[in-house]
């Protein structure tokens, strides 16, 4: 079997695509074989229940549970099979292992083993051996396996683009066409969801995707850099090599907004994994809080920073996301430790618990969070009473006890002591707490951070591995309550450039101060966007690393009008040539959801829609939105409207305006009117 022309590989394809029909129609017979069986074995229980004594019971209930099971997996068996009928494999590489000959390796979405022949006829593209095709050309080559390194030559390697069933085209690889491939997958129109990547991913993004040692994995990659992809590829193939130890459901994907989870929705489902947990900072924080707490959302935060300049405001979020801001916390948190439990002696009845006995319980007990010490400390009170007077306590003994220890300590409630450390630090202004219990975006995870020290949250033990997307958003203060929640293995990924908000953005260095034991791999290669796009796109935020990939595309365009109501009628007239277009998705991206809500007003027309904060799906077609709420999607054009030198002004403006950008993959247009912003005039 060494398939070498095009009709040999032609045959072949028809072949496996043969037994792929096979073995779906095993699959079907067992499960109607399986269902047959449930069925009577649920008939019998039903007719003999009267007879049946409990154990009898449960062990009927057992094998029905684990037929069920069984026919689960093989209706997910199944779809596999199907998934793989449409595609059965993208990759080749020819094999041979020192000292034998070469054999064909067919690399797909999924493995395929043909069970008559004993053989397996495609490669998971998760398998060891697999890893071949990404990271190696002809000639040596040698893989990993959990018994050693096997070495070996690779003869052949082919790429095949294989639709419905169909061979659409192969590829030889005998010189470097890797990025043939690649360049065609690029230049496609986009979809509404994000797709895998399987077929072509880079060297350097195989190295991530398989890293089996980073116990914290921190990707900063450059915008289109394939960031996201790869975290969920990485996912994938932790799902594959760790498939005995965790599950789908062990993972936590900690996103920054819906439409975003549901943008990336696909990827695992597509690779076969189940959909994974994912929940966005914002619930994690009311998870976490104090019901009695209403708190600013970042998204509010940023929009507040972007429609008013208050010194004062942005100071404190300047400060609460320093790396001081987090060491002071910790200070403070020793501080509290040393002086708030003042002890003095207790007595009940006639016997005196002396102090030093009362202090150095509390300090035995130092691994406990300090606010729940203290009933640990009434029951040693309560022992050492009864030792000495020799008998029970009363009720009304036990629970002065109770009260009396924690009344040794200066405060009962964290948000009590989290007002006491700005006191402490002498910058009580540091705090806008109303009455109505409002908190501002900057304090939610610090109060959050203190609860955890305090009281310890052990919410999230469950959770096995965690994905953090967008990292640059995130404050020492986040991380360190993320490190002590999760104590799982880690993926972090994000662009510093990108941050929405400059006055509290982390980069990959501050996060490495917060995870020391962190694997940094920066990435600088751009798959998204043309190459004039990109060169675009560095006007605005400048960085030398960045290496767009070699595709062309129209220049963008900045266009002038002479007022906002010719600028939204050319708007007007884009999207009507976007819709007679081939392409699919439009984005049109405003610094503001305000603005984007006015521009929705002025151009409403079928096929457009607004994307809001409350928005949990991300549609085909024209979608209007604010550039925060577009972080992480792309679009096969952008129009970013309002460009002038009034709307992008700040830092904040700045960081916007990069975002919006940098979504485009195809095209890129600006309209302004009145004078263009500076960050684009320079
Ligand atoms: N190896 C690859 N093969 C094909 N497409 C790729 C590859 N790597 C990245 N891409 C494509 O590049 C685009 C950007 O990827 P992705 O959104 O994962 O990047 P990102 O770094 O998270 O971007 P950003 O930070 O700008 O949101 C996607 O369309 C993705 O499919």
């Amino acid at each position: 079997m060494m398939n070498v022309t095009e009709q040999e590989e032609k045959e072949y394809l028809e072949e496996i695509k043969e037994q792929l029909t096979l073995a779906i129609r095993r699959v079907d017979d067992a499960v109607r074989q399986f269902s047959d069986e449930l069925r009577q074995k649920k008939q019998y229980i039903h007719e003999h229940q009267s007879g049946m004594d409990e154990a009898d019971m449960v062990a009927a209930g057992q094998s029905i549970n684990r037929m069920a099971f069984t026919g689960e997996g093989a209706v997910a068996r199944k779809r596999k099979l199907l998934k793989l009928g449409q595609s059965p494999y993208f990759g080749r590489i020819d094999f041979a292992a020192r000292g034998q000959a070469a054999a064909p390796v067919y690399i797909g979405v999924h493995s395929f083993f043909d069970e008559q022949q004993r053989l397996n006829r495609i490669y998971d593209w998760r398998a060891p051996i697999s890893s071949m095709f990404y990271d190696f050309e002809l000639g040596d080559a040698f893989y990993a396996t959990p018994s050693g390194r096997i070495q070996g030559q690779i003869e052949r390697k082919r790429q095949y683009k294989i639709r419905d069933g169909r061979m659409e085209f192969m590829l030889e690889n005998d010189v470097n066409i890797h990025d043939d491939v690649l360049q065609r997958e690029l230049a496609k129109s986009s979809d509404d969801k994000m797709r895998n990547i399987v077929a072509t991913i880079q060297r350097d993004q195989n190295a991530v995707i398989r890293n089996e040692d980073a116990s914290v994995m921190v990707i900063q990659g450059v915008a289109g850099s394939g960031k996201t992809s790869i975290a969920l590829h990485r996912i994938a193939f932790l799902l594959y090599r760790y498939r005995e130890t965790i599950a789908a459901k062990d993972v936590l994907i900690i996103s920054p907004n819906k439409v975003f989870a549901d943008y990336i929705s696909n990827v695992l489902p597509e690779l076969g994994e189940e959909h994974i947990p994912e929940l966005g900072m914002d619930e994690l924080a009311a998870d976490l809080l104090d019901p009695r707490f209403r708190f600013q959302t970042f998204f509010e935060q940023v929009t507040a920073l972007l429609e008013h300049h208050d010194a004062a405001f942005i100071e404190r979020i300047r400060f609460k996301s320093s790396f001081e801001f987090l060491s002071q916390l910790n200070q403070y948190l020793i501080y509290v430790e040393n002086t708030y439990f003042t002890v003095k002696e207790l007595r009940v009845g006639s016997t005196v618990v002396p102090a030093p006995f009362l202090l150095a319980r509390f300090k035995a007990y130092h691994r406990v969070p300090l606010l729940k010490r203290f009933p640990l400390v009434a029951n040693d009170v309560r022992d050492f009473v009864r030792d000495a007077t020799r008998r029970k306590l009363t009720g009304q003994e036990k629970s002065s006890i109770g009260e009396a220890i924690p009344r040794m300590f200066r405060f009962q409630q964290v948000p009590e002591l989290y007002r006491d450390f700005y006191r402490w630090l002498g910058k009580p202004e540091l705090l806008k707490l109303d009455q109505r219990q409002y908190l501002e975006y900057a304090d939610v995870f610090a109060l959050i951070y203190l609860r955890l020290r305090l009281e310890g949250i052990t919410a999230y033990e469950h959770v096995k591995h965690l994905l953090v997307d967008e990292m640059q958003d995130y404050t020492p203060v986040q991380y360190a309550v993320l490190s002590r929640l999760f104590t799982c293995r880690k993926t972090i990924l994000g662009d510093v450039s990108q941050m929405v908000n400059p006055y509290s953005s982390s980069s990959a260095e501050t996060i490495e101060r917060v995870f020391p034991q962190a694997d940094v791999v920066k990435l600088f290669r751009s798959y998204r966007s043309t190459v004039e796009i990109t060169a675009f796109a560095q006007r605005i935020t400048p960085n030398p690393n960045i290496l767009p990939l070699d595709r062309h595309g129209r220049e963008p365009v900045v266009a002038r009008y002479a007022g906002p109501a010719e600028e939204l009628a050319a708007i007007r007239g884009m999207i009507a040539e976007f819709q007679r277009s081939a392409s699919h998705s439009l984005g049109i991206i405003c610094k503001t959801l305000r603005q984007a809500e006015q521009a929705y007003q002025a151009l409403q027309a079928p096929g457009v829609h607004l994307l809001t904060a409350e928005s949990t799906t991300f549609k085909e077609g024209v979608i209007i939105t604010s550039a925060h709420l577009a972080k992480g999607l792309e679009f096969d054009e952008v129009i970013v409207p309002f460009a002038s030198a009034r709307t992008y002004k700040t830092d904040v403006d700045r960081s916007m305006l990069y975002v919006a950008c940098t979504r485009a993959m195809h095209q890129l247009t600006l309209t302004y009117s009145g004078e263009l912003t500076s960050f684009l005039t320079a």
